[in-house]
């Protein structure tokens, strides 16, 4: 094997040409066989394998910094700076991560997770590189759908005016996790469809010169020639904006791309280079289905299916059903995602009515306020995303959206523990992040059923409003238990003595399993299903403490700013006589893993929470 000749970084270089060839074709088939095991991103990653390796033979590591946006195409990067040995720990516990991290390696240059920062991130190296009169490259590789994010353009006009020496690899597969959308993605198209272009005006002309008054028609569109070839100049956007523009090279040929590289770093100034790749490359199931490859779960090689059937429905589904229904109840309902259609369950909506489905590309904060702009002339605005990724719009929700106390819905996805994407994506900050914006309201339901009710009443609601649901399985327990929602008021499930466990969304459950364990040490605590994390159920709160000795809140979000926190200092205001014990996740990040190990870690398990009550008691 020659990728057993890579050890460490730079180790690429001492091999032979016939052995680069060959290390591509080895990398793909590691890249393949592992994550059909781990599961991971294997699209993207399928994508870049040739572009890294040029990259590798191109700079020199980790003197030289490469910055790869998302950072989840960086799998070969890891196979070539020495990692192959723990790829069989991928995103598990205490293993690889999914994403380049600082701490795992010197030649991961940056962390990254979220789109869009990789410009921004290497401008602020190689500025901070020329001020400390240090000598080494920067390079910058980002993806045509995170070129979509707004942070992206920000980065690349200050780097047209700061003139500092950068290297910005623009990795062009038209494909965002679906396909890319927006006046960008045409205008890369562009560049691919030139030659064409060219093509078929010769064909046009000599038609014309076939026909009667066909000549003089030939000779005013020579005289025009010149500025519409003005339009078809490869990179005119970039080089105009004052960022040298080189390509579009073809991804797959590592000799060409090694020699532009090489002419890019003789330029003064930012540079781009403009990549064209292809998603899933040489794997066929992933080459036809390349946004059900980006992120995959264990599959079988052979057929690319996936290695375990889903058996219940996830809260996605139950998401994507209710938004088909309410599609039709409702006319005035549109749909918004942030580049993430399929994640989010939001393809049946868009197939059923295309003129009410928005992908605005990976731009949150734009959707948010253009979502505010849609109800403020008079739709019912619900936008789709993922915990994570909301954290880009705090200002947008608070002064588009909630000054104006705006009717848009917020479809939560992925809150809480996410598990495998790690610290970047883990959900489990949205309760403390909206809490704090005055007209919002926060809910988050018990199981399936209760989703699709809130659904429905958070599209009837006037005013800004957020539904948040976990990753994964619905649960389909408590279905006997599924009182009318209202305003800011709890649910009560089982009326007991002394402890109340007062449990928001994932989390009663848990609030079940607590009660079952607490019941063998003798006691029969109260259950109650919170619904509203803000405004919180207060008249519950005050009855609670007129009959019990201790409130036990539970969410799955961290414990600063939490609806824990807000009931401690609502009882503390109020001088109620009543304990509280907040169980919430202790501030700071949760790197990757399994979610039930991960809860369990972070004590949210039942066995965890039973201890603590019992300690407390
Ligand atoms: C802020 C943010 N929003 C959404 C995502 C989810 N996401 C991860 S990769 C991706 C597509 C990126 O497309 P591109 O940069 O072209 O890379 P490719 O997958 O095509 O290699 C999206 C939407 C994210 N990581 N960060
Ligand atoms: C890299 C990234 O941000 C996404 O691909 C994310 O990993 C998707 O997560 P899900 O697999 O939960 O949809
Ligand atoms: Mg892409």
């Amino acid at each position: 094997m020659i990728l057993d000749k890579i050890q460490k970084e730079n180790d690429i270089k001492n091999l032979s040409k016939e052995e680069i060839e060959d290390l591509r074709y080895e990398i793909r088939e590691f890249l393949i066989q592992t994550i059909s095991k781990t599961g991971g991103h294997l699209a993207s990653n399928l994508g870049v394998v040739e572009l890294t390796m040029a990259l590798h033979l191109s700079f020199d590591l980790p003197k030289d910094k490469i910055i790869w946006d998302v950072g989840h195409q960086s799998y070969t990067h890891k196979i070539l700076t020495g990692r192959k040995d723990s790829f069989d720990t991928l995103r598990t516990h205490g293993g690889l991560s999914g994403f380049p991290k600082r701490k795992e390696s010197a030649c991961d240059a940056f962390d990254t997770g979220h789109s869009s920062t990789s410009i921004s991130a290497g401008l602020g190296l190689a500025e901070a590189r020329d001020i400390l009169g240090e000598d080494y490259h920067v390079v910058s590789v980002i993806g045509d759908g995170s070129m979509t994010g707004g942070l992206a353009f920000e980065a690349l006009n200050n780097a047209s005016h700061l003139k500092s020496n950068f290297i910005i690899v623009l990795n062009d597969n038209e494909m965002s996790i679906s396909e890319n959308v927006g006046g960008l993605n045409h205008y890369l198209s562009n560049f691919r469809t030139a030659d064409a272009y060219r093509g078929l005006k010769d064909d046009v002309v000599q038609s014309l010169n076939k026909i009667p008054g066909g000549p003089k028609m030939v000779r005013q569109i020579r005289k025009a020639k010149n500025s519409v070839k003005q339009m078809f100049v490869p990179g005119m956007l970039f080089e105009q904006m004052g960022v040298i523009y080189l390509g579009p090279v073809d991804g797959y040929n590592i000799a060409d791309m090694c020699r532009v590289f090489r002419d890019a770093k003789r330029v003064d100034g930012p540079v781009l280079v403009h990549v064209l790749t292809r998603k899933g490359m040489g794997y066929e199931p992933a080459e036809r289905h390349p946004a059900r490859f980006h992120g995959t779960d264990p599959f079988d090689v052979m057929t690319g299916l996936p290695e375990h059937k889903r058996e219940k429905s996830h809260y996605t589904d139950v998401f994507s059903t209710v938004m088909k229904k309410m599609g039709e109840r409702e006319p005035k309902l549109v749909a918004i995602t942030a580049a993430m259609e399929t994640g989010t369950g939001l393809k049946r909506f868009r197939l059923a009515y295309p003129k009410r489905f928005f992908d605005v590309g990976i731009a949150e904060g734009h959707a948010v306020t253009f979502a505010a702009g849609l109800a403020q002339a008079g739709l019912k605005p619900l936008f789709a995303v993922y915990s994570s990724f909301l954290q880009r719009a705090y200002d947008e929700i608070l002064h588009d959206v909630c000054i104006q106390n705006l009717p848009v819905v917020f479809a939560i996805d992925r809150a809480g523990i996410v598990g495998s994407d790690g610290e970047t994506h883990q959900g489990i900050y949205d309760i403390s992040y909206l809490s704090s914006i005055p007209n919002m309201t926060v809910m988050a339901p018990k199981n399936k059923w209760e989703l699709s009710d809130m659904l429905k009443y958070a599209i009837a609601y006037d005013g800004p409003i957020a539904v948040r649901y976990p990753k994964g399985e619905a649960y389909d327990g408590l279905r006997e238990y599924r009182a009318a929602i209202c305003y800011g008021q709890s649910e009560l499930l089982h009326a007991g003595s002394k402890i109340a466990l007062f449990a928001l969304g994932s989390m009663v459950k848990t609030a079940e399993q607590v009660a079952k364990q607490l019941a063998s040490h003798g006691y029969d605590p109260t259950i109650i299903n919170a619904r509203f994390a803000m405004p919180f159920d207060q008249d519950a709160l005050r009855h609670l403490a007129d009959t019990h000795d201790l409130v036990v809140t539970m969410e799955e979000n961290i414990r600063s700013g939490g609806m824990g926190e807000h009931i401690s200092d609502f009882v503390q205001r109020e001088k109620l006589q009543i304990q509280v014990l907040p169980i919430a996740i202790e501030d700071g990040y949760v790197e990757h893993g399994k979610i039930a190990q991960l809860l369990d870690e972070l004590g949210l398990s039942a066995e965890k929470i039973t201890k603590r009550i019992l300690e407390e008691l």
